[in-house]
């Protein structure tokens, strides 16, 4: 969003940022919704977002392994709540790679992880490398519109599908009365 690591700011609330911008010639409004934390317990962290968003970006501390647990069960949420439709772009992110020297979740868990769930996976810095996050963002908003163009494409064949269908039963039924 700012493209530079802001290290300490309030996040002990949930926030949505918005941002503008151009990906392959499309003009769009990014928002961000970051839950807080506090609430992975309570399952109710994705309550808001799960009924709008068109992506998931789900993050840990690969120097905190509870951080990892806590992945896992936002993507089995995420897996639960959206069974109709689980193809809905999602991405797995272990955080903090400048930490390996503390790390507690290998990379192999992670991928392993991100594997269970069909989703990509990869591990950054974000105080590091800002161009990698922003990197991860793009492919994942390019996935999402993908995602969406597939879905109003069903959309469009249903609806076509059921005009036919309807085109035949009702000649169907006048040619049987003729
Ligand atoms: N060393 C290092 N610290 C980071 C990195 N990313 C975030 N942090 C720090 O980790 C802490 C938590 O970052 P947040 O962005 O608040 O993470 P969060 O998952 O939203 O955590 P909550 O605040 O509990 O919701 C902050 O002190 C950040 O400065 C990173 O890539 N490397």
């Amino acid at each position: 969003l700012t493209r530079r690591f802001i290290g300490e700011y309030a996040s002990n609330t949930n926030s949505l940022y918005r941002k503008r911008l151009s990906i392959d010639g499309r003009q769009l409004n990014l928002e961000v919704f970051d839950p807080c934390s506090q609430n992975v317990e309570s399952r109710c962290i994705l309550e808001e977002p799960m009924e709008w968003a068109d992506g998931f970006v789900v993050v840990y501390d690969i120097s905190d392994r509870l951080s990892f647990l806590n992945a896992k069960s936002i993507l089995c949420q995420i897996k639960e709540a959206r069974m109709e439709k689980a193809d809905v772009p999602v991405c797995l992110v272990g955080n903090k790679q400048d930490l390996c020297h503390a790390r507690q979740v290998s990379k192999e868990e992670g991928r392993s992880l991100a594997l269970e769930h069909k989703c990509p996976f990869q591990e950054v810095s974000a105080a590091e490398d800002h161009q990698e996050i922003s990197g991860l963002f793009i492919k994942l908003i390019r996935s999402v519109m993908e995602h969406l163009k597939h879905r109003a494409d069903r959309r469009r064949y249903s609806g076509s599908k059921s005009m036919a269908k309807l085109i035949n039963n009702v000649f169907g039924k006048r040619r049987k009365s003729v």
